[in-house]
Parts: structure tokens; C-alpha cells; sequence
């Protein structure tokens, strides 16, 4: 099914489990940008495949990338990063089966950015849940759901748009920052692959400083310059959700 019966969330079709095989318990792993190399751990499901765990070196910088760039909206990550991305999904791909990839981090841990490249490598639809959620709500901003509703309203919201999207296949889905804290949501995103971009405060601070935080109603808070409004309320909530993030399956590393 395409993105765009996606966003419809008009489900014509239902994904019939048997063609992917079992659903193996979710795997989960963890992407790191940092200035240290990262070691980027991949678990793919036992059910499909014997267990296979490998830690691949993942080093990147964000130093080097001019603040214009990141403002544009559309980073290109360095080469090397963007290329280490594009081999690590190619790397991914035969344990798939056609299942969904639900990219899950903080505000600004690169899910958008992230799973746009993931998807085209892939060849598969890439979704953001907060788009989706927009839709739902007649084309209202994820701020003014905020305002008009409030939080609880865009949770439930949420919940029901990656329940829709828990029936399809072949989508890389960027989930908002918040999807993490319900356990129902993260019942449906068991049905495909989580992946968790766990990227350092700074550097999310640094990055929602260069794009700004008009779009984000949770960061939109605090006075003081755009990096220390950022910083504080993202350490915030970075204690409130992690909490809620999967620890890597036992022995499978
Ligand atoms: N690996 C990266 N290195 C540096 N900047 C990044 C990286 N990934 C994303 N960004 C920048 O960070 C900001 C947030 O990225 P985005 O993909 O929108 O995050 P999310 O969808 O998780 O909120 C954007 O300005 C983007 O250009
Ligand atoms: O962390 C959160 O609670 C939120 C993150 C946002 O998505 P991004 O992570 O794409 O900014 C968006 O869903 C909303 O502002 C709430």
C-alpha cells in the first residue's frame, strides 16, 4: 500500500501476518550521534533468522555541519554518515519482511531526517505520525491540537493513527518524541521494528536551537536563549521518557 493511502489511513488492505511469518517479540536498537564513535548494536528477531547481533561502528560528527544546512530543513548529513546510514539499512533489509520500521527518540534526535534516507534505501513509504495526526485533526498544526485540545487529546490521537499504521507494511515511521510513554502505543510498534536514535541533550539542544521550537509546544516554554530553553526543557523530558525506551533483548549482545 502506498504513503499516500497511508495518509489517508484508509485501510483497504490488511496486512495478513502469515505473509511476513510469526511476529518475533520486537527488536529494538540504538543509533547514537555523537563525537565519539558509536557502537551501533542491530537485533534482529530469533524467529527469523538465528539470532544475529552485530555491532557495527557507527562514528559521526555533527560538528561539521554548518548551522545553515541544518536550518534548511533538509540536512545532508556528511557523506560518510548518510553512506554508514544507507549500508546499515541496506544490511537490515533481508530480516524485514516487508515490517515496519518505527524510527522512536527525543524532539530533534533525527527520526524525520533519519527515516526519509532509511526509506528510499529501503524502498519503502516513509510517514510521520505527527503529519498523520495533523490530518486527523483537519490540518490543525501539532501546536494548535496543543492549544485548541490539549496534550491528552494529541495522545489519544496519536494512539489511534499508529494503530492504523500498525496494519500496514513497508513504511519507515517516524513517530513523535512523546509515542514512547504509552504502553498501548508501544503494543502496536511490537509489530515492526523499533529503532531508537539516542542522541545526547546537547546536541538535541543544539539542533531544536538551530531550527527553533515554534513547532514543538512542549520546548516552546522557557525564557532565556533558544539553546538553554531547549536544553532545559529537553532534559526534562528526556528523565520522563526514557523510562519508557526497551532495553535490548537479553543475550543479544
Ligand atoms: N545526524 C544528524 N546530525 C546533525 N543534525 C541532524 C542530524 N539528524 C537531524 N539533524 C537536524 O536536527 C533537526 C531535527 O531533525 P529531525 O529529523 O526533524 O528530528 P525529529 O524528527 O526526531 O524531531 C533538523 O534540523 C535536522 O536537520
Ligand atoms: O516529545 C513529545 O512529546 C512531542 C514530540 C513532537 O514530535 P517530534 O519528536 O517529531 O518533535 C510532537 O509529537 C509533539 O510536539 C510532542
Amino acid at each position: 500500500m502506498d504513503v499516500k493511502a497511508a495518509q489517508r489511513l484508509q485501510l483497504s488492505a490488511v496486512v495478513q501476518p502469515e505473509r511476513f511469518g510469526r511476529r518475533p517479540p520486537f527488536s529494538t536498537c540504538r543509533l547514537g550521534v555523537s563525537r565519539e564513535p558509536q557502537s551501533l548494536r542491530v537485533f534482529v528477531s530469533p524467529m527469523m533468522m538465528r539470532r544475529r547481533t552485530t555491532a557495527l561502528e557507527v562514528s559521526s560528527s555533527y560538528d561539521n555541519i554548518s548551522a545553515s544546512i541544518l536550518e534548511s530543513g533538509s540536512v545532508h548529513a556528511p557523506l560518510d554518515e548518510e553512506l554508514i546510514l544507507k549500508n546499515r539499512s541496506q544490511e537490515t533489509q533481508p530480516y524485514l519482511n516487508g515490517r515496519c520500521i518505527y524510527l522512536v527518540g527525543m524532539m530533534g534526535s533525527g527520526k524525520t531526517t533519519v527515516g526519509k534516507i532509511m526509506s528510499q534505501v529501503l524502498g519503502y513509504s516513509f510517514c510521520d505520525s505527527d503529519a498523520l495526526v495533523e490530518e486527523e485533526v483537519g490540518g490543525n498544526s501539532v501546536v494548535d491540537i496543543f492549544e485548541q485540545h490539549g496534550e491528552t487529546f494529541f495522545r489519544n490521537k496519536e494512539t489511534e493513527v499508529l494503530h492504523k499504521l500498525s496494519l500496514l507494511h513497508r513504511l519507515v515511521i517516524s513517530t513523535g518524541g512523546g509515542a514512547v510513554m504509552r504502553p498501548i502505543n508501544w503494543k502496536y510498534m511490537h509489530k515492526g521494528v523499533s529503532v531508537w536514535l539516542d542522541v545526547p541533550v546537547e546536541a538535541l539542544a543544539q539542533r531544536i536551537a538551530a531550527v527553533g521550537t515554534n513547532s514543538r509546544p512542549l520546548l516552546n516554554y522557557e525564557a532565556g536563549d533558544p539553546y538553554t530553553r531547549a536544553f532545559m526543557r529537553l532534559s526534562a523530558i528526556l528523565k520522563r521518557e526514557v523510562k519508557h525506551m526497551p532495553m535490548p533483548m537479553p543475550g543479544s549482545h
